[in-house]
Protein backbone atom coordinates (compact mmCIF):
# COMPACT_ATOMS: atom_id res chain seq x y z
CA UNK A 1 0.00 0.00 0.00
CA UNK A 2 1.17 3.25 -1.19
CA UNK A 3 1.62 6.02 1.77
CA UNK A 4 -1.26 8.68 1.58
CA UNK A 5 -1.02 12.79 1.97
CA UNK A 6 -4.16 12.58 4.17
CA UNK A 7 -4.91 10.21 7.01
CA UNK A 8 -7.48 9.75 9.24
CA UNK A 9 -6.84 8.39 12.52
CA UNK A 10 -10.29 7.38 14.49
CA UNK A 11 -11.49 5.02 17.41
CA UNK A 12 -13.20 2.88 14.43
CA UNK A 13 -13.23 2.32 10.82
CA UNK A 14 -16.46 3.49 8.43
CA UNK A 15 -16.93 -0.31 8.70
CA UNK A 16 -17.16 -2.52 11.04
CA UNK A 17 -16.38 -6.35 10.92
CA UNK A 18 -18.60 -8.75 12.27
CA UNK A 19 -17.67 -12.30 12.90
CA UNK A 20 -21.60 -13.21 13.44
CA UNK A 21 -22.80 -12.22 10.55
CA UNK A 22 -25.23 -14.92 9.71
CA UNK A 23 -23.61 -15.14 5.57
CA UNK A 24 -21.39 -17.54 7.12
CA UNK A 25 -18.03 -15.85 6.65
CA UNK A 26 -18.61 -12.93 9.01
CA UNK A 27 -18.50 -9.38 7.19
CA UNK A 28 -18.18 -5.83 7.12
CA UNK A 29 -21.24 -3.21 7.62
CA UNK A 30 -21.38 0.35 7.95
CA UNK A 31 -20.04 1.67 11.41
CA UNK A 32 -22.33 3.34 13.62
CA UNK A 33 -23.17 7.09 14.81
CA UNK A 34 -22.22 10.40 13.17
CA UNK A 35 -18.33 10.67 13.14
CA UNK A 36 -17.95 7.96 10.53
CA UNK A 37 -21.17 9.57 8.91
CA UNK A 38 -19.71 12.68 8.53
CA UNK A 39 -16.45 11.62 7.38
CA UNK A 40 -17.03 8.99 5.19
CA UNK A 41 -17.54 11.46 2.25
CA UNK A 42 -14.73 13.78 2.45
CA UNK A 43 -12.21 11.09 2.95
CA UNK A 44 -13.91 9.16 -0.09
CA UNK A 45 -13.49 12.72 -1.98
CA UNK A 46 -9.72 12.95 -1.37
CA UNK A 47 -8.44 9.41 -2.17
CA UNK A 48 -7.49 9.04 1.66
CA UNK A 49 -6.21 6.20 4.29
CA UNK A 50 -8.20 5.57 7.54
CA UNK A 51 -6.57 4.15 10.47
CA UNK A 52 -9.13 2.36 13.03
CA UNK A 53 -10.36 -0.43 14.72
CA UNK A 54 -12.13 -2.64 12.67
CA UNK A 55 -15.15 -2.63 15.58
CA UNK A 56 -14.42 -6.91 16.70
CA UNK A 57 -11.55 -8.11 19.28
CA UNK A 58 -8.75 -10.21 17.87
CA UNK A 59 -8.94 -9.88 14.88
CA UNK A 60 -6.42 -8.75 11.92
CA UNK A 61 -6.09 -7.85 8.44
CA UNK A 62 -4.21 -6.06 6.25
CA UNK A 63 -4.76 -3.02 5.22
CA UNK A 64 -7.51 -2.86 1.99
CA UNK A 65 -9.40 -0.41 0.03
CA UNK A 66 -12.69 0.16 -0.03
CA UNK A 67 -14.95 2.30 -1.74
CA UNK A 68 -11.76 4.78 -2.36
CA UNK A 69 -10.65 4.64 0.93
CA UNK A 70 -7.58 2.85 2.04
CA UNK A 71 -8.34 0.92 5.48
CA UNK A 72 -5.22 0.61 8.18
CA UNK A 73 -7.06 -1.85 10.73
CA UNK A 74 -5.84 -1.63 14.48
CA UNK A 75 -6.24 -4.71 16.25
CA UNK A 76 -7.47 -5.04 19.77
CA UNK A 77 -7.67 -7.66 22.23
CA UNK A 78 -10.52 -8.66 23.70
CA UNK A 79 -8.93 -6.96 27.29
CA UNK A 80 -7.79 -4.02 25.15
CA UNK A 81 -11.23 -3.19 24.01
CA UNK A 82 -12.53 -3.56 27.76
CA UNK A 83 -10.41 -1.45 28.98
CA UNK A 84 -9.62 0.98 25.99
CA UNK A 85 -13.12 1.38 24.60
CA UNK A 86 -15.57 -0.04 26.85
CA UNK A 87 -13.71 0.78 30.18
CA UNK A 88 -11.17 4.41 29.57
CA UNK A 89 -13.25 5.62 26.64
CA UNK A 90 -16.92 4.93 27.30
CA UNK A 91 -16.98 4.79 31.73
CA UNK A 92 -14.72 7.32 31.95
CA UNK A 93 -14.27 9.97 29.73
CA UNK A 94 -17.92 9.80 27.71
CA UNK A 95 -19.91 10.48 31.14
CA UNK A 96 -16.87 13.11 32.21
CA UNK A 97 -17.17 15.32 28.70
CA UNK A 98 -21.19 14.93 28.70
CA UNK A 99 -21.81 16.63 32.13
CA UNK A 100 -21.27 13.41 34.19
CA UNK A 101 -25.20 12.49 33.53
CA UNK A 102 -23.62 9.04 34.77
CA UNK A 103 -20.38 9.20 37.68
CA UNK A 104 -17.37 8.74 35.48
CA UNK A 105 -15.53 5.69 36.77
CA UNK A 106 -11.54 6.25 37.36
CA UNK A 107 -9.39 3.26 36.90
CA UNK A 108 -5.64 3.43 36.66
CA UNK A 109 -5.82 -0.05 34.59
CA UNK A 110 -8.27 1.48 31.87
CA UNK A 111 -5.45 4.40 31.94
CA UNK A 112 -2.70 2.28 31.16
CA UNK A 113 -4.65 0.49 28.50
CA UNK A 114 -5.70 3.46 26.71
CA UNK A 115 -2.02 4.90 26.84
CA UNK A 116 -0.65 1.68 25.29
CA UNK A 117 -3.42 1.83 22.44
CA UNK A 118 -2.82 4.95 21.81
CA UNK A 119 0.06 4.01 20.99
CA UNK A 120 -0.86 1.92 18.54
CA UNK A 121 -2.83 4.10 16.73
CA UNK A 122 -0.22 6.95 16.38
CA UNK A 123 2.59 4.06 15.06
CA UNK A 124 0.00 2.84 12.74
CA UNK A 125 -0.46 6.48 11.58
CA UNK A 126 2.66 6.83 11.29
CA UNK A 127 3.35 3.99 9.01
CA UNK A 128 0.41 4.86 6.74
CA UNK A 129 1.58 8.89 6.58
CA UNK A 130 3.15 10.13 3.12
CA UNK A 131 6.37 11.80 4.48
CA UNK A 132 4.68 15.67 4.81
CA UNK A 133 1.18 14.52 4.78
CA UNK A 134 -1.76 15.97 7.03
CA UNK A 135 -3.02 13.53 9.48
CA UNK A 136 -6.46 14.29 11.27
CA UNK A 137 -6.88 12.65 14.29
CA UNK A 138 -10.91 12.29 15.45
CA UNK A 139 -11.85 12.26 19.10
CA UNK A 140 -11.60 11.19 22.41
CA UNK A 141 -10.59 8.07 22.42
CA UNK A 142 -7.28 8.52 20.49
CA UNK A 143 -6.00 12.71 22.67
CA UNK A 144 -2.99 11.10 23.26
CA UNK A 145 -2.33 10.55 19.80
CA UNK A 146 -1.32 13.88 18.41
CA UNK A 147 1.79 14.33 20.76
CA UNK A 148 2.85 10.43 20.15
CA UNK A 149 2.84 10.83 16.50
CA UNK A 150 4.67 14.05 16.83
CA UNK A 151 7.03 12.31 18.76
CA UNK A 152 7.25 9.09 15.92
CA UNK A 153 6.70 12.18 12.62
CA UNK A 154 7.88 15.68 13.28
CA UNK A 155 7.28 16.05 9.65
CA UNK A 156 3.52 15.53 9.78
CA UNK A 157 1.00 18.43 9.80
CA UNK A 158 -1.36 16.85 12.86
CA UNK A 159 -4.98 18.00 13.42
CA UNK A 160 -7.19 17.04 16.13
CA UNK A 161 -10.95 17.13 16.58
CA UNK A 162 -13.12 16.56 19.08
CA UNK A 163 -16.73 15.20 18.04
CA UNK A 164 -18.03 15.69 21.76
CA UNK A 165 -18.13 18.52 24.19
CA UNK A 166 -15.31 19.71 25.92
CA UNK A 167 -16.35 19.73 29.43
CA UNK A 168 -16.67 22.75 31.77
CA UNK A 169 -13.14 23.12 33.54
CA UNK A 170 -14.32 22.03 36.87
CA UNK A 171 -15.30 18.54 35.60
CA UNK A 172 -11.89 18.24 33.15
CA UNK A 173 -9.94 18.59 36.55
CA UNK A 174 -11.58 15.15 38.26
CA UNK A 175 -9.84 13.49 35.70
CA UNK A 176 -6.85 11.87 37.19
CA UNK A 177 -4.38 11.90 34.46
CA UNK A 178 -5.97 15.64 32.95
CA UNK A 179 -2.24 16.95 32.69
CA UNK A 180 -1.51 13.94 30.19
CA UNK A 181 -4.49 14.23 28.25
CA UNK A 182 -3.90 17.90 27.64
CA UNK A 183 -0.40 17.37 26.59
CA UNK A 184 -1.55 14.64 24.51
CA UNK A 185 -3.70 17.49 22.67
CA UNK A 186 -1.08 19.96 22.25
CA UNK A 187 0.98 17.33 20.43
CA UNK A 188 -1.71 18.70 17.22
CA UNK A 189 -1.27 22.09 15.01
CA UNK A 190 -4.98 22.88 15.37
CA UNK A 191 -7.16 21.52 18.06
CA UNK A 192 -11.09 21.61 17.09
CA UNK A 193 -13.83 21.52 18.96
CA UNK A 194 -17.78 21.75 17.57
CA UNK A 195 -18.27 25.39 19.67
CA UNK A 196 -16.07 28.27 20.97
CA UNK A 197 -17.35 27.16 24.58
CA UNK A 198 -15.20 24.01 24.28
CA UNK A 199 -12.50 25.79 22.77
CA UNK A 200 -11.92 28.54 25.78
CA UNK A 201 -12.56 25.73 28.35
CA UNK A 202 -9.08 23.87 26.54
CA UNK A 203 -7.94 27.19 26.44
CA UNK A 204 -8.16 27.68 29.70
CA UNK A 205 -6.67 24.34 31.00
CA UNK A 206 -3.55 24.68 28.87
CA UNK A 207 -2.58 27.60 30.81
CA UNK A 208 -4.05 26.50 34.19
CA UNK A 209 -2.55 22.93 34.06
CA UNK A 210 0.98 23.20 31.95
CA UNK A 211 0.86 27.10 32.68
CA UNK A 212 1.67 27.63 28.78
CA UNK A 213 1.18 31.14 27.58
CA UNK A 214 -2.35 31.42 25.48
CA UNK A 215 -4.30 34.10 23.75
CA UNK A 216 -7.77 34.06 22.94
CA UNK A 217 -8.68 36.12 19.93
CA UNK A 218 -12.61 38.46 20.24
CA UNK A 219 -13.48 37.75 16.31
CA UNK A 220 -16.03 35.20 14.81
CA UNK A 221 -14.02 33.36 13.33
CA UNK A 222 -13.95 30.00 13.34
CA UNK A 223 -9.97 30.33 15.39
CA UNK A 224 -10.90 31.13 18.80
CA UNK A 225 -6.82 31.24 19.75
CA UNK A 226 -3.19 30.15 20.05
CA UNK A 227 -1.28 28.06 22.93
CA UNK A 228 2.43 28.39 22.37
CA UNK A 229 4.35 24.97 23.49
CA UNK A 230 7.52 25.40 22.89
CA UNK A 231 8.74 26.99 19.47
CA UNK A 232 5.52 25.81 18.29
CA UNK A 233 2.09 27.59 18.28
CA UNK A 234 -0.95 25.70 18.37
CA UNK A 235 -4.27 26.90 17.24
CA UNK A 236 -7.70 25.98 18.97
CA UNK A 237 -10.69 26.57 17.16
CA UNK A 238 -14.13 25.82 16.41
CA UNK A 239 -16.04 24.05 13.65
CA UNK A 240 -19.35 23.00 13.86
CA UNK A 241 -19.65 19.52 12.27
CA UNK A 242 -22.19 19.22 9.33
CA UNK A 243 -23.89 16.38 6.97
CA UNK A 244 -23.50 15.90 3.04
CA UNK A 245 -26.90 17.63 3.44
CA UNK A 246 -27.19 17.82 -0.56
CA UNK A 247 -27.10 14.36 -0.82
CA UNK A 248 -29.80 13.84 1.79
CA UNK A 249 -32.06 16.28 -0.40
CA UNK A 250 -31.33 14.72 -3.65
CA UNK A 251 -31.89 10.82 -2.22
CA UNK A 252 -34.43 11.68 -0.47
CA UNK A 253 -36.58 12.28 -3.30
CA UNK A 254 -36.26 9.06 -5.40
CA UNK A 255 -38.87 7.33 -5.86
CA UNK A 256 -38.53 4.15 -3.93
CA UNK A 257 -37.96 6.31 -0.59
CA UNK A 258 -40.94 8.45 -1.56
CA UNK A 259 -43.35 5.50 -1.97
CA UNK A 260 -41.71 3.82 0.67
CA UNK A 261 -42.60 6.87 3.64
CA UNK A 262 -45.95 7.04 2.14
CA UNK A 263 -45.97 3.62 2.83
CA UNK A 264 -44.60 3.77 6.46
CA UNK A 265 -47.66 6.12 7.39
CA UNK A 266 -50.41 3.61 6.20
CA UNK A 267 -48.54 0.89 7.68
CA UNK A 268 -49.14 2.57 10.80
CA UNK A 269 -52.49 3.27 10.71
CA UNK A 270 -52.44 7.19 8.74
CA UNK A 271 -52.20 9.06 11.99
CA UNK A 272 -52.65 12.59 12.69
CA UNK A 273 -49.45 13.09 13.92
CA UNK A 274 -46.10 10.52 13.79
CA UNK A 275 -43.67 11.65 16.50
CA UNK A 276 -39.80 10.45 15.57
CA UNK A 277 -36.45 9.64 17.62
CA UNK A 278 -33.01 8.12 15.85
CA UNK A 279 -30.81 7.35 18.50
CA UNK A 280 -28.21 5.31 19.28
CA UNK A 281 -29.56 3.51 22.27
CA UNK A 282 -27.03 6.30 24.51
CA UNK A 283 -28.05 7.87 27.70
CA UNK A 284 -27.28 11.24 26.94
CA UNK A 285 -29.61 11.51 24.37
CA UNK A 286 -32.58 12.11 26.40
CA UNK A 287 -35.12 9.04 25.04
CA UNK A 288 -36.45 8.42 28.41
CA UNK A 289 -37.98 12.26 28.48
CA UNK A 290 -39.89 12.40 25.16
CA UNK A 291 -41.49 9.04 26.43
CA UNK A 292 -42.00 10.60 29.59
CA UNK A 293 -43.36 13.86 27.53
CA UNK A 294 -45.55 11.80 25.49
CA UNK A 295 -47.43 9.54 28.53
CA UNK A 296 -48.05 12.55 30.26
CA UNK A 297 -49.38 14.36 27.44
CA UNK A 298 -51.67 11.09 26.67
CA UNK A 299 -52.68 10.57 30.22
CA UNK A 300 -53.96 14.30 30.13
CA UNK A 301 -55.75 13.77 27.20
CA UNK A 302 -53.56 16.80 25.45
CA UNK A 303 -52.82 13.74 22.84
CA UNK A 304 -54.77 11.48 21.47
CA UNK A 305 -53.80 7.95 21.36
CA UNK A 306 -56.08 7.26 18.45
CA UNK A 307 -53.94 9.95 16.31
CA UNK A 308 -50.39 9.94 17.43
CA UNK A 309 -47.78 7.48 16.80
CA UNK A 310 -44.18 7.57 18.03
CA UNK A 311 -41.42 5.42 16.06
CA UNK A 312 -38.31 5.22 18.06
CA UNK A 313 -35.19 3.61 16.30
CA UNK A 314 -32.69 2.69 18.82
CA UNK A 315 -29.32 1.61 17.59
CA UNK A 316 -27.61 -0.95 20.32
CA UNK A 317 -24.41 0.89 21.30
CA UNK A 318 -21.57 -0.20 24.38
CA UNK A 319 -23.97 -3.00 25.49
CA UNK A 320 -21.16 -4.29 27.55
CA UNK A 321 -20.91 -0.86 29.27
CA UNK A 322 -23.25 -1.21 32.81
CA UNK A 323 -25.01 2.29 32.11
CA UNK A 324 -26.02 0.91 28.83
CA UNK A 325 -28.18 -1.87 29.80
CA UNK A 326 -29.25 -0.43 32.48
CA UNK A 327 -30.82 2.38 30.47
CA UNK A 328 -31.75 -0.47 27.73
CA UNK A 329 -34.59 -2.17 30.53
CA UNK A 330 -35.54 1.72 31.65
CA UNK A 331 -36.21 2.69 28.14
CA UNK A 332 -38.19 -0.83 27.08
CA UNK A 333 -39.92 -0.55 30.59
CA UNK A 334 -41.27 2.62 29.17
CA UNK A 335 -41.95 1.66 25.95
CA UNK A 336 -44.48 -1.20 27.44
CA UNK A 337 -46.06 0.71 29.73
CA UNK A 338 -47.13 2.90 27.07
CA UNK A 339 -48.12 0.47 24.84
CA UNK A 340 -49.63 -1.55 27.30
CA UNK A 341 -51.79 1.33 28.70
CA UNK A 342 -52.57 3.33 25.23
CA UNK A 343 -51.71 0.57 22.54
CA UNK A 344 -54.64 -1.63 21.11
CA UNK A 345 -54.66 -4.76 19.67
CA UNK A 346 -52.20 -5.03 16.10
CA UNK A 347 -51.91 -0.76 17.32
CA UNK A 348 -49.03 0.12 19.62
CA UNK A 349 -48.74 3.95 20.28
CA UNK A 350 -44.80 3.51 20.20
CA UNK A 351 -42.94 1.42 17.61
CA UNK A 352 -39.57 0.48 18.69
CA UNK A 353 -36.57 -0.66 17.34
CA UNK A 354 -33.70 -2.02 18.74
CA UNK A 355 -31.26 -3.17 15.52
CA UNK A 356 -29.69 -0.67 12.65
CA UNK A 357 -31.84 0.44 9.87
CA UNK A 358 -30.73 1.29 6.50
CA UNK A 359 -29.98 4.83 4.97
CA UNK A 360 -32.82 4.40 2.58
CA UNK A 361 -35.48 2.90 5.03
CA UNK A 362 -34.16 5.94 7.69
CA UNK A 363 -34.71 8.93 5.12
CA UNK A 364 -38.05 7.65 4.44
CA UNK A 365 -38.80 7.76 8.05
CA UNK A 366 -37.70 11.49 8.02
CA UNK A 367 -39.84 12.04 5.47
CA UNK A 368 -42.69 10.51 6.77
CA UNK A 369 -42.35 11.94 10.23
CA UNK A 370 -44.44 15.42 11.32
CA UNK A 371 -42.53 16.00 14.77
CA UNK A 372 -39.06 15.22 14.69
CA UNK A 373 -37.83 14.35 18.66
CA UNK A 374 -34.14 14.94 19.70
CA UNK A 375 -33.96 16.02 23.21
CA UNK A 376 -30.30 15.17 24.50
CA UNK A 377 -29.27 16.13 27.87
CA UNK A 378 -26.15 16.79 26.33
CA UNK A 379 -24.73 16.17 22.69
CA UNK A 380 -21.66 17.33 20.64
CA UNK A 381 -23.61 18.05 17.86
CA UNK A 382 -26.76 15.82 16.81
CA UNK A 383 -26.66 14.98 12.93
CA UNK A 384 -29.38 13.29 13.38
CA UNK A 385 -31.34 16.88 13.48
CA UNK A 386 -29.68 18.05 10.59
CA UNK A 387 -30.37 14.66 8.57
CA UNK A 388 -34.63 15.40 9.19
CA UNK A 389 -34.20 19.17 8.25
CA UNK A 390 -32.28 18.24 4.69
CA UNK A 391 -35.06 15.24 3.88
CA UNK A 392 -37.62 17.87 4.23
CA UNK A 393 -37.48 18.94 0.88
CA UNK A 394 -41.75 19.77 0.51
CA UNK A 395 -40.97 22.64 3.37
CA UNK A 396 -43.39 20.60 5.74
CA UNK A 397 -42.09 18.97 9.42
CA UNK A 398 -41.30 20.48 12.63
CA UNK A 399 -38.20 19.79 15.15
CA UNK A 400 -37.72 19.77 18.89
CA UNK A 401 -34.17 20.65 19.52
CA UNK A 402 -32.46 20.01 23.18
CA UNK A 403 -30.85 23.29 23.80
CA UNK A 404 -27.66 21.25 25.25
CA UNK A 405 -26.72 19.56 21.53
CA UNK A 406 -24.38 21.66 19.56
CA UNK A 407 -26.78 21.88 16.58
CA UNK A 408 -28.74 24.00 18.97
CA UNK A 409 -26.23 26.74 18.34
CA UNK A 410 -27.18 27.05 14.67
CA UNK A 411 -30.52 25.75 14.48
CA UNK A 412 -32.06 28.55 15.89
CA UNK A 413 -35.41 28.11 14.72
CA UNK A 414 -35.87 25.06 15.77
CA UNK A 415 -38.61 24.67 18.90
CA UNK A 416 -35.64 24.92 21.46
CA UNK A 417 -36.00 22.91 24.67
CA UNK A 418 -34.24 22.58 28.03
CA UNK A 419 -34.81 18.76 28.46
CA UNK A 420 -34.75 18.48 32.11
CA UNK A 421 -37.92 21.00 32.34
CA UNK A 422 -40.53 18.16 31.61
CA UNK A 423 -43.23 20.99 30.82
CA UNK A 424 -41.34 22.43 28.49
CA UNK A 425 -40.67 19.40 26.50
CA UNK A 426 -44.71 18.76 26.98
CA UNK A 427 -45.11 22.25 25.08
CA UNK A 428 -43.06 22.16 22.95
CA UNK A 429 -43.96 18.83 21.55
CA UNK A 430 -47.96 20.46 21.22
CA UNK A 431 -46.45 23.56 20.00
CA UNK A 432 -44.54 21.58 17.07
CA UNK A 433 -47.32 19.21 16.19
CA UNK A 434 -50.23 22.17 15.56
CA UNK A 435 -48.53 24.89 14.34
CA UNK A 436 -49.94 26.79 11.53
CA UNK A 437 -48.60 25.63 8.71
CA UNK A 438 -47.30 28.82 6.82
CA UNK A 439 -45.09 29.51 10.57
CA UNK A 440 -43.90 26.36 10.43
CA UNK A 441 -43.26 26.25 7.06
CA UNK A 442 -41.20 29.46 7.53
CA UNK A 443 -39.57 28.12 10.26
CA UNK A 444 -38.20 24.83 8.39
CA UNK A 445 -37.64 27.29 5.42
CA UNK A 446 -35.01 29.15 7.50
CA UNK A 447 -33.51 25.68 9.16
CA UNK A 448 -33.00 24.75 5.67
CA UNK A 449 -31.18 27.29 4.49
CA UNK A 450 -28.50 26.90 7.25
CA UNK A 451 -28.37 22.84 6.94
CA UNK A 452 -27.87 23.51 2.92
CA UNK A 453 -25.35 26.27 2.86
CA UNK A 454 -23.42 24.60 5.94
CA UNK A 455 -22.56 20.81 4.77
CA UNK A 456 -19.96 18.58 5.81
CA UNK A 457 -17.64 19.67 2.99
CA UNK A 458 -17.44 23.52 4.16
CA UNK A 459 -16.88 21.85 7.48
CA UNK A 460 -13.83 20.12 6.35
CA UNK A 461 -12.60 22.56 4.34
CA UNK A 462 -12.42 24.99 7.16
CA UNK A 463 -10.48 22.67 9.31
CA UNK A 464 -8.09 21.42 6.66
CA UNK A 465 -7.77 24.79 5.57
CA UNK A 466 -6.58 26.22 8.91
CA UNK A 467 -4.44 23.01 9.50
CA UNK A 468 -2.59 23.35 6.41
CA UNK A 469 -1.71 27.45 7.62
CA UNK A 470 -1.21 26.41 10.86
CA UNK A 471 2.15 26.59 12.22
CA UNK A 472 3.01 30.37 11.15
CA UNK A 473 3.44 32.84 13.91
CA UNK A 474 6.16 33.31 16.27
CA UNK A 475 6.30 31.75 19.91
CA UNK A 476 8.20 33.66 22.98
CA UNK A 477 10.88 30.75 22.70
CA UNK A 478 11.10 30.34 18.79
CA UNK A 479 12.41 34.25 18.99
CA UNK A 480 14.29 34.04 22.23
O1 LIG B 1 -18.20 4.19 18.05
P1 LIG B 1 -19.33 4.08 19.04
O2 LIG B 1 -18.84 3.89 20.44
O3 LIG B 1 -20.32 3.02 18.60
O4 LIG B 1 -20.15 5.45 19.03
C1 LIG B 1 -20.58 6.09 17.85
C2 LIG B 1 -20.00 7.49 17.75
O5 LIG B 1 -20.61 8.28 18.76
C3 LIG B 1 -20.11 9.59 18.98
O6 LIG B 1 -20.54 10.52 17.97
C4 LIG B 1 -20.28 11.92 18.08
O7 LIG B 1 -19.97 12.44 16.82
C5 LIG B 1 -20.99 13.05 16.06
C6 LIG B 1 -20.35 13.67 14.82
O8 LIG B 1 -19.46 14.70 15.18
C7 LIG B 1 -21.74 14.09 16.86
O9 LIG B 1 -22.81 14.65 16.08
C8 LIG B 1 -22.30 13.46 18.12
O10 LIG B 1 -22.89 14.50 18.92
C9 LIG B 1 -21.22 12.75 18.91
O11 LIG B 1 -21.86 12.01 19.96
C10 LIG B 1 -18.61 9.54 19.14
O12 LIG B 1 -18.09 10.83 19.35
C11 LIG B 1 -17.90 8.82 18.01
O13 LIG B 1 -16.52 8.72 18.27
C12 LIG B 1 -18.49 7.44 17.91
O14 LIG B 1 -17.93 6.75 16.79
N1 LIG C 1 -30.88 3.45 13.14
C1 LIG C 1 -29.97 4.40 12.87
C2 LIG C 1 -29.78 5.48 13.77
C3 LIG C 1 -28.82 6.44 13.48
N2 LIG C 1 -28.08 6.33 12.36
C4 LIG C 1 -27.07 7.35 12.00
O1 LIG C 1 -26.18 7.56 13.10
C5 LIG C 1 -25.76 8.91 13.09
C6 LIG C 1 -25.95 9.47 14.51
O2 LIG C 1 -25.18 10.63 14.61
P1 LIG C 1 -25.43 11.70 15.73
O3 LIG C 1 -24.46 12.79 15.48
O4 LIG C 1 -26.86 12.14 15.74
O5 LIG C 1 -25.14 10.97 17.11
P2 LIG C 1 -24.02 9.92 17.60
O6 LIG C 1 -24.65 8.57 17.51
O7 LIG C 1 -22.85 10.07 16.71
O8 LIG C 1 -23.77 10.30 19.02
C7 LIG C 1 -26.58 9.65 12.07
O9 LIG C 1 -25.79 9.86 10.90
C8 LIG C 1 -27.73 8.71 11.78
O10 LIG C 1 -28.22 8.75 10.47
C9 LIG C 1 -28.27 5.28 11.52
O11 LIG C 1 -27.58 5.20 10.50
N3 LIG C 1 -29.21 4.33 11.78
Amino acid sequence: MTAADLVVVANRLPVDYDPSADDGRGGWRRSPGGLVTALEPVLRAADGAWVGWPGAPDVAFDPFTEDGITLHPVSLTEGEVAGYYEGFSNATLWPLYHDAIVAPAYDRTWWRTYVAVNRRFAEAAADAAAPGATVWVHDYQLQLVPKMLRDLRPDLKIGFFLHIPFPPTELFLQLPWRTAVVEGLLGADLVGFHLPGGARNFLFLAQRLLGLHTSAHSDLDSCVGTVDVGDRRVQVGAFPISIDSAHFAERVRSPHIRERAAQVREELGNPETLLLGVDRLDYTKGIDIRLEALHELLDEGTLDPEKVVMVQLATPSRERVSAYAQLREDIERKVGHLNGEYGQLGRPVVHYLHRPVDRDELMALYSAADVMLVTPLRDGMNLVAKEYIACRTDGTGALVLSEFTGAASELRRAHLVNPHDLDAVKRAIVIAATEEPATAARRMQSLRTQVLHHDVDRWANAFLTDLRASGSGTTAAASA
